[in-house]
């Protein structure tokens, strides 16, 4: 007997109805989360070249825009201070000054939403002269330990400053657990880490680095003594494994659409809240390509969101976030 014409494939698809209650993935607002730039000043406001859409924005101006933001449903906002330039060092002490402009955005922020989850970026790159994510030796080589001990300031001085989560993103050995003891000890049980655990070194940070500044301290640099290597993928399982051990609530692999593969398997081994970073080098490819009359900016974003759905992430970090919340918003 022949299976065709019994299975056809597209009896399924042949109606709206039928397609939206066989739908297996779904974006929904509740899986974004926002990154963005903060400048200092007020009534600050600055296009980024590189990121078409995105602008840097000071705190009174980001207080403003993020009621928005709230009332589309997002989550949670992830900071990214564009810290001056006279306030970098060789040893990024700015990184934990109790009244740095990340831990003013972060207040201002719970102030005015105090259910809107606030995350922040624990790693030196905006606050280094040199534009690494730690502090380095002579040669240049990002020295691991000392590194962290630093790390675990900044992180505290986040949480002091009312942050939900603190998310290291410099890929430091060790320090997921010296921040979890850290907050244990100083009274932050509840603050939560998402670990930056799989991030490779990445050509596609290229605008983002435009975008907090550091793109230029950094020069020809690379970061390819701590990031990981984009060859990798057993590793990635190795960080993650490490990063729960010491006391990660969450884990994020970045970039995002070119290690999808990654997200599957991290999903797949751990079973634990998994979130991707679609990067800034990744929505630039859509906003260059719509720009160019080439691609429907709508239609590659959605469909580039439910792509991480698909692949197992929990949630999504993305420049998109509001643009996305705002289409699902129309679709209800
Ligand atoms: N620690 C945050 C990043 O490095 C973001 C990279 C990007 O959006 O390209
Ligand atoms: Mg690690």
């Amino acid at each position: 007997m022949r299976d065709f014409p019994r299975t056809r494939m597209r009896r399924l698809r042949a109606h709206d109805f039928s397609r939206r209650l066989v739908r297996e993935h779904r974006l929904t607002a509740d899986d974004l989360i926002y990154p963005v730039f903060v400048l200092e000043g007020e009534q600050q406001r600055e296009a980024v070249p590189s990121m078409p859409g995105v602008e840097r924005l000071s705190i009174d101006l980001l207080v403003e825009a993020a009621r928005e933001w709230v009332d589309l449903g997002i989550p949670m906002v992830a900071l990214f201070p564009v810290v001056p330039t006279g306030k970098k060092s060789l040893e990024a002490e700015e990184a934990y000054n109790p009244d740095g402009l990340a831990q003013r955005a972060v207040r201002a922020l719970k102030a005015a939403y105090p259910a809107l989850g606030v995350m922040t970026d624990v790693a030196l790159d905006p606050f280094t002269t040199h534009g690494q994510d730690g502090i380095i030796d002579d040669s240049g080589y990002v020295m691991n330990d000392v590194t962290v001990e630093t790390l675990v300031r900044q992180a505290l001085s986040q949480a002091e400053a009312g942050a939900d989560v603190v998310a290291p993103s410099d890929m430091m050995d060790g320090r997921i657990g010296a921040i979890r003891e850290a907050l244990e000890d100083e009274g932050c049980p509840n603050v939560q880490i998402m670990a930056y655990s799989a991030k490779y070194a990445s050509s596609y940070y290229g605008p983002f680095r435009d975008a907090v500044g550091s793109a230029g301290n950094l020069g020809k640099a690379n970061k390819s003594t701590y990031q990981m290597d984009p060859g990798n993928t057993d590793e990635a399982l190795h960080e993650i494994m490490l990063d729960l051990q010491e006391g990660a609530d969450m884990v994020m692999v970045k970039p995002g659409m070119p290690y999808l593969d990654i997200v599957r398997r991290v999903k797949e081994e751990f079973r634990v809240p998994t979130f991707a970073y679609q990067v800034s080098g990744e929505y630039a490819m859509h906003q260059a390509a719509a720009q160019n009359g080439w691609l429907d900016l709508n239609a590659v974003m959605m469909e580039s969101l439910v792509a991480f759905k698909r692949a197992g992430a929990d949630g999504i970090l993305t420049y998109f976030a509001v643009d996305a919340a705002r289409q699902l918003a129309k679709n209800d």
